[in-house]
């Protein structure tokens, strides 16, 4: 099945929640001290305890690289295709570059790593994510309108009368979607963005960061980005969900989170 096969089954299934692998060491359960896989295990047991709660999960990749992790990356991946294998996994590793060096990061995510989507910055233009898209069963998620404090510094300039990030939107609809495998990013900090990307993008699905701890409009998410009622929208809780609690009833605590979330967008969709 090809990632959007399977986001549209999670779609269908009821939840438009990912939930955001970043590992914080300093901030897991005393448990792990000591514990040399314990990226691995923490990974698991969140994994375990929220799979039936979401439409994908989304291991961001400096968190693993910055502490010499790539193989309980690696790891974490594979027990999800293993273990929960109707879930697709996002690498959020925000790549982009220079053609020859593009299909090579393509390489990393879905061969390497064996992640069904992978996060790319299309900055550098079409021939930069044009290697990721040629990948035709594989999500390839482009940053439209980023969810950081600054992400209108750049990304709102208007250009020919129009911002940045919605000339990347329509390219993104209009040129990059020939196999029909490509999605945006778009924050939840910027609802209103959302609402003008949605018009020159209908059909493509959005990977919303930004809830929770980066204080995102979930009320303005849903009504701004959906496609239809349950459709359209992979929104990410990283922070909020896995350090729910520090205790040992963590995945308990992350599970309520993901729980409370799932339940916030259907009522919010009305579903
Ligand atoms: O615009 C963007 C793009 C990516 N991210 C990533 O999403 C998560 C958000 O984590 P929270 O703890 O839920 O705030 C994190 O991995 C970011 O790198 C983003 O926040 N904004």
């Amino acid at each position: 099945m090809t990632f959007i096969e399977q986001l549209r089954q999670r779609w269908q299934a009821g939840t438009q929640v990912c939930v955001g692998l970043d590992p914080f060491l300093d901030r897991f359960p005393a448990r792990f001290e000591g514990d040399n896989l314990a990226i691995f295990h923490f990974n698991r047991d969140i994994i375990d305890a929220t799979a039936d709660l979401v439409c994908c999960f989304k291991p961001q990749f400096a968190h693993y690289a910055a502490v010499e992790a790539e193989a309980e990356l690696k790891a974490t991946i594979r027990y999800i295709k293993d273990v929960h294998p109707d879930l697709p996994v996002i690498l959020d590793s925000k790549r982009g570059d220079i053609g020859s060096t593009a299909g090579m990061y393509a390489r990393e995510a879905f061969e390497h790593y064996g992640a069904d989507a992978v996060t790319v910055n299309p900055y550098m233009g079409s021939d930069t994510v044009l290697p990721f898209a040629e990948h035709a069963d594989k999500g390839v998620i482009l940053l439209c309108r980023t969810s950081n404090p600054s992400a209108a510094e750049f990304q709102n300039l208007e250009i020919d009368g129009e911002p940045l990030y919605i000339h990347v939107a329509r390219r993104a609809q209009q040129h990059w979607n020939a196999n029909g495998n490509i999605s945006l990013v778009v924050g939840a900090t910027a609802p209103e963005e959302m609402a003008r990307i949605r018009d020159v993008a209908p059909d493509l699905p959005f990977l919303v960061p930004g809830i929770g701890a980066q204080g995102g409009d979930l009320e303005g998410t849903v009504r701004n980005g959906q496609t239809a009622p349950g459709e359209g929208l992979m929104i990410n809780s990283s922070r909020g969900v896995l350090y729910a609690s520090q205790g040992e009833d963590f995945a308990e605590a992350a599970r309520e989170e993901a729980l409370k979330l799932r339940d916030r967008i259907r009522a919010l969709s009305g579903v």
